[in-house]
């Protein structure tokens, strides 16, 4: 069991030795059918093998509900193969792929039946999908009902320009109408939340010498914490019908990628004290950079929300490390070199995305050590709260009858992201964390009991299988 099968295969019955010893978690078809004392020694006369990873941590596999894998359409950007790979090294069993930035977006019952079909036999840890809300199918109350039944597993909307042709913002009332739909099926909305106030001229800046596109405060000036906060101050006139008693009870919002960590963060604790259906995310990048060490022409920092100052970033640390945050996502959003422009360096042209996927583990608890982040905190906000987001009740937590999706991972061994190290994004070259020194070697994944990464290698099967809401 201990080597990489070739075969997906999830008869197995074997034992992980859990930190502290001497616990151990016993595996059976696929499953998790005990967590014992090593002296009750349940199944030991059945296991097939008791895996002992010495002082290794032994966490729930990371569940990243923001990735955007760009299959089937736009795999010369990443595709299910390398992103489900750069998961799986990662220590992530369980992606939900966003509908946009694939072709074409998956804002239908055909199109998530293409997105499926794409993934079939090619996905190395388990995928599921969100679909789009966009404004041909948010007042089709049969067309988004149908990609509800087809097994989306929530939906998502933009608020701004999504940077993607088809996939379209959705103004408040389309968000209002969806959420009607939502509430039927118990199932999230999520929402990029940037509000461009001035549609016309949305850069709002002239490319003169005072706006040098290279650099990095010129692009933070067209999207100001002021855009966050007006997306955010019009949800919440409708996320408080989701309150108990109110007309969308049973419909729930998921703020995406939250940067500003003030006058935003501010209104959605206010209104989770209010008893709104509410949850945040934010993610790595904006936890680990600062504006200030952006430098000029870096275009692999570019993303949206952006990346904030230094004092922003401690406080979004602080909201995290308080509860007001509830979860982590990679969103990671690729694309192919050429439309980074590393060379001309436009921040203003250049593709906005950050490549993370496969460091997301390791750049949390880096950056997170200096704010005393614990290995509870990391499964809570990396594995339990996205379980639930994703209505994955089996998933998310080491817990008797739940599926055996494990990352086995070594905190304290350092490693260099230079060019010998074995990175399985599509691109890695276009990825802000390579050059960086981190924390936190990834030394073993299991899906579903598989072992489907162990020590730079994958198994030659793809393992994961695509999820279906039911
Ligand atoms: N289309 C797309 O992936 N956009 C993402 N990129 C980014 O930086 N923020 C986003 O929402
Ligand atoms: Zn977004
Ligand atoms: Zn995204």
């Amino acid at each position: 069991m201990e080597a990489l099968s070739p075969a997906c295969d999830t008869r197995f019955i074997f034992g992980l030795l859990l930190r502290p010893k001497p616990f151990r978690v016993e595996v059976k078809n696929g499953k998790i059918v005990s967590i014992v004392k090593e002296e009750e020694r349940l199944w030991s006369s059945k296991l097939g093998q008791v895996i002992d990873y010495g002082d290794a941590v032994v966490m729930p596999g990371l569940i990243d509900v923001h990735a955007h894998l760009d299959d089937p359409g736009r795999t010369e950007w990443e595709g299910f193969p390398s992103g489900t790979k750069a998961a799986a090294a990662g220590g992530i069993t369980t992606l939900v792929d966003m509908p946009l930035n694939s072709f074409p977006s998956t804002v239908s019952r055909d199109t998530l039946k293409l997105k499926i079909k794409s993934a079939e036999n090619r996905i190395h840890v388990d995928v599921g999908f969100w679909g789009g809300l966009v404004p041909e199918n948010a007042f089709n109350h049969s067309a988004l009902e149908d990609l509800l039944n087809a097994g989306a597993l929530g939906l998502k909307s933009f608020m701004c320009p999504s940077g993607i042709d088809d996939f379209p913002m959705t103004n408040i009332s389309h968000i209002k109408e969806g959420l009607s739909i939502l509430a039927k099926f118990r199932r999230p909305l999520l929402v990029h939340s940037e509000i461009q106030k001035d549609l016309e001229s949305p850069l709002g800046l002239e490319e003169d010498g005072a706006n040098d596109p290279r650099s990095y405060s010129t692009y933070l000036k067209t999207r100001p914490p002021s855009m966050e906060e007006a997306a955010i101050r019009e949800l919440l006139t409708v996320s408080k019908d989701t309150r108990i008693g109110g007309p969308l009870v049973g419909a729930h919002l998921h703020i995406v990628h939250l940067s500003d960590s003030s006058s935003s963060l501010n209104l959605i604790k206010e209104a989770k004290r209010g008893g709104d259906s509410l949850t945040v995310e934010t993610c790595p990048h904006y936890l680990a950079f600062s504006a200030e060490e952006i430098k000029d022409g870096d275009t692999r920092f570019k993303c949206a929300p952006p990346i904030r100052d230094a004092v922003n970033r401690e406080k979004l640390w602080e909201a995290v490390m308080e509860g007001h945050i509830d979860m982590l996502s990679s969103d990671h959003s690729p694309t192919e070199p050429k439309l980074k422009l590393l060379e001309e360096g436009n921040f203003l042209k250049a593709w906005g995305g950050i490549s993370s996927l496969q460091f997301v583990l390791p750049v949390t608890w880096s950056y997170g050590r200096k704010y005393g982040v614990t290995l509870e905190q990391l499964a809570l906000w990396w594995s339990e709260r996205p379980a639930k987001l994703a209505g994955q009740e089996l998933k998310g937590s080491i817990a008797v009858g739940n599926y055996a999706d494990i990352v086995v991972w070594e905190p304290e061994v350092e490693f260099n992201l230079n060019d010998e190290y074995p990175v399985y994004l599509k691109h890695p070259g276009i990825s802000a964390y390579m050059g960086s020194k981190l924390y936190g070697r990834v030394s073993a994944t299991f899906v579903r009991g598989n072992l489907v990464y162990k020590e730079k290698n994958h198994a030659t099967a793809a393992c994961g299988v695509p999820i279906l809401a039911i």
